[in-house]
């Protein structure tokens, strides 16, 4: 063991002289290039004199142009491909790489050895130094196998025979430890990296992916990927790995803003921003439903909290006769252009064979058409045309961009066609927008009812409008059971064209709601619009000790406690306590507090924000907010609905007995999900109110 150390202390001395030279190198070829760049800009402005006398000339400058345009490009292709490399030894440098395979191939007398880092790094083009975490090759190390097995490039599968599975503790060019699989029945590169204290930002997992979870992060056949996972088991982490996969995976298909990630707050979103940058991805869209559906509601319009009928509206919506009233005027400067029984009868003309949204398309082509007809025999009038002669330069300026001299018939007829177009673009806007249809009053039709609900507002515009977004190619949802199953109804219909990554835990819906989300209903939804599902469940809890895991799971279900494989046994148990009201519960909050470690970040979790700014205020510790980020260290206070989706060492519960907890429906939930936060050390106060 000690000449393997010698050996591996070797190569990790040479790779990590050959980062830190081609670092050197690299830095000194982008100063060149930029420079190189530079003067050539400067003497190609002097040299390409533009010169559009003759057709020849013209010619002539369009191709020095070209020249320079393309000369500039390969300048800055070079520019960001040394940047790229630059920004993966950035990040190898502090841990190059962090396993190793050794593979015998069936046809090749000698071993192959393979170094897997968060990024790939080679010198030659043949023989990779270290090889991404994504690579084919990489996805033997996290299944785990030794001896004969396949792993997949390139749609083939590839005959191995694993030999060594080794993992490394490093930091820099100090080699800390090696753990070989084939020696070691745990994973002690897993529990060293669990037992850090955890952070006001979460870190990636690439270096301890575990098999289960390299399923679900390299999966890229499911159309629908549920996956069921207890708290802690790296569902979050999971989805975050998964985007940067697919990024790499589909490099050559799909950017970070045809991913979109749904949150379910900012503070969440705050909480995970780094991580995909510290994967070298660019972070893909991310927001919370009520931001994605922004685009979809009108500020004007007064919403009731009242439910949602998404699927009533969708029966209805497709042989919907829309009637006269639900038709808007179409005004220009106070004239009415196109009123609603014009718009009706245009309407009704449409085919009833096809789509109600198609009608609609079509209704706004006829309506389009007739103002372009009516421009075309207006251009041909004398009123208009002199109206051109008439504008002054400002005017043509803002028409045609230019002033202009029209000398033909011709000429005069197409300048006056666009000076029709322009003063009608607001009403051609108006009606390519469908400002025509009042959506307000069909789905007041259709519901029979006066109250409006934002969802089905923008469920209808979505569908009236085909408003769908065709360029999105995966969505990933975090805390699915937070949704509505008429909430994942819309996103079905918005986005037609993703495959989909649902991430929940049934046990932690806290919140109230007439439809809370169950799994099997969810599935029956997706394959209702022909999506098949597909479902993984993760039972290992990675984020709490054995004690705080087996206090929270004691509020999921008896059928858990049988299923769940804890990482981090043992720790400290937790603690209850038992206030007999507000005072007491202070003045044991106040010594709670101050045995905890202010070196790291606590938290004190509250049932409602009310409590959260009572405790802030008396201890002067932070109350975060929906759009506040976590501080470094030290003690915060925050409500329950806050703290799901993040994690502490230590973790208070300040009000376990109130209502919110006992709550006949969701009180053993909301234990489940408070619990479950804490990573070290838990303490839960029962106060009695
Ligand atoms: N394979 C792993 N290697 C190292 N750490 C891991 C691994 N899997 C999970 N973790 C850690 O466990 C903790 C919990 O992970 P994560 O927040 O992704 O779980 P979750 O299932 O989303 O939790 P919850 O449902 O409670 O919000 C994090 O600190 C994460 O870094």
């Amino acid at each position: 063991m000690e000449d393997i150390f010698k050996t591996e202390q070797s190569h990790l001395s040479y790779v990590y002289k050959t980062l830190q030279d081609t670092l050197q190198s690299i830095n000194e070829s982008l100063d060149t290039n930029a420079d190189t760049a530079k003067s050539f800009k400067k003497k190609s402005g002097q040299e390409t004199a533009l010169n559009f006398d003759s057709y020849a000339d013209n010619l002539d400058t369009f191709a020095a142009i070209e020249t320079m345009n393309k000369q500039i490009d390969y300048f800055n292709n070079k520019q960001t491909q040394l940047q790229n490399i630059k920004s993966n030894i950035t990040r190898l440098l502090p841990a190059p790489y962090f396993a190793k395979m050794d593979l015998k191939y069936p046809d090749e007398e000698e071993i192959s050895s393979f170094y897997i880092g968060s990024a790939g790094f080679s010198k030659t083009t043949e023989n990779p130094m270290i090889l991404d975490w994504r690579s084919p090759i990489a996805d033997l190390y996290y299944n785990n196998k030794m001896g004969s097995t396949t792993y997949n490039a390139n749609n083939r599968a590839i005959n191995v025979t694993v030999k060594t599975r080794r993992q490394f503790l490093l930091h820099d060019d100090v080699l800390q430890n090696i753990f070989d699989s084939n020696l070691a029945i745990k994973d002690p590169l897993l529990l060293e990296t669990l037992q850090k204290s955890k952070n006001n930002e979460m870190n990636s997992i690439t270096a301890t992916i575990q098999k289960e979870q390299n399923t679900i992060i390299r999966d890229t056949t499911s159309q629908a990927l549920l996956v069921n996972g207890i708290a802690g088991s790296g569902k979050t982490s999971v989805v975050l790995q998964r985007i940067a996969y697919l990024l790499y995976h589909y490099r050559n298909q799909i950017i970070s803003n045809n991913v979109l990630l749904l949150t379910p707050n900012s503070l969440f979103t705050s909480y995970i921003n780094k991580v995909l940058p510290s994967l070298g991805e660019e972070a893909p869209l991310q927001m919370t439903f009520e931001q994605m559906l922004e685009p979809y509601i009108d500020e004007k319009i007064e919403f009731e909290d009242n439910s949602s009928h998404l699927s009533y509206i969708s029966n209805n919506l497709s042989n919907l006769n829309i009637p006269e009233k639900s038709f808007r005027n179409i005004k220009l400067n106070g004239l009415s252009i196109f009123n609603k029984s014009t718009i009706k009868k245009i309407f009704d003309q449409t085919s009833k064979s096809i789509t109600i949204d198609k009608r609609i398309d079509a209704t706004t082509t006829v309506m389009i058409g007739i103002i372009e007809e009516n421009i075309e025999s207006n251009s041909r009038d004398g009123k208009f045309q002199s109206q051109l002669s008439e504008l002054t330069d400002l005017q043509q300026e803002r028409i045609f961009g230019h002033n202009i001299t029209p000398n033909s018939d011709k000429t005069t007829q197409l300048a006056t066609k666009k000076m029709l177009f322009y003063r009608n673009r607001k009403l051609i806007s108006l009606i390519k927008h469908k400002k025509y249809l009042n959506i307000k009053s069909i789905i007041q039709l259709i519901l029979n009812t006066d109250s409006l609900n934002h969802l089905d507002y923008a469920y209808t515009k979505l569908r009236l409008l085909n408003l769908t977004k065709k360029d999105l190619k995966f969505v990933m949802i975090d805390e699915i059971q937070d949704y509505s199953l008429d909430q994942i109804i819309f996103m079905i219909a918005a986005f037609p064209n993703v495959k989909w990554t649902l991430v929940g835990d049934e046990f932690q819906s806290i919140r109230e709601s007439n439809t809370p989300l169950k799994f099997d209903d969810l599935k029956e939804l997706f394959a209702q619009n022909n999506i098949k599902t597909t479902q993984k469940d993760l039972y290992t809890s990675y984020r709490s000790s054995g004690e705080i895991t087996k206090a929270f799971v004691a509020h999921g279900s008896t059928e858990l406690i049988n299923r769940i494989k804890i990482i981090q046994t043992g720790g400290i148990k937790p603690q209850f306590l038992v206030n007999s009201g507000i005072n007491e519960l202070m003045e044991h909050l106040k010594a709670q507090m101050t045995s905890l470690n202010k070196d790291t970040l606590s938290a004190v979790i509250t049932s409602d924000s009310d409590l959260a700014t009572t405790i802030g205020q008396k201890f002067n510790i932070p109350i975060i907010s929906n759009s506040d980020r976590l501080p470094q260290k030290g003690i915060v206070v925050l409500p329950l609905i806050l703290a799901k989706g993040l994690e502490f060492d230590d973790v208070i519960i300040a009000d376990a007995g109130s209502t919110y907890y006992l709550d006949k429906d969701l009180g053993e939930n909301r234990l489940y999900t408070a619990f479950s936060r804490a990573s070290r050390s838990l303490v839960v106060n029962e106060t009695i109110f």
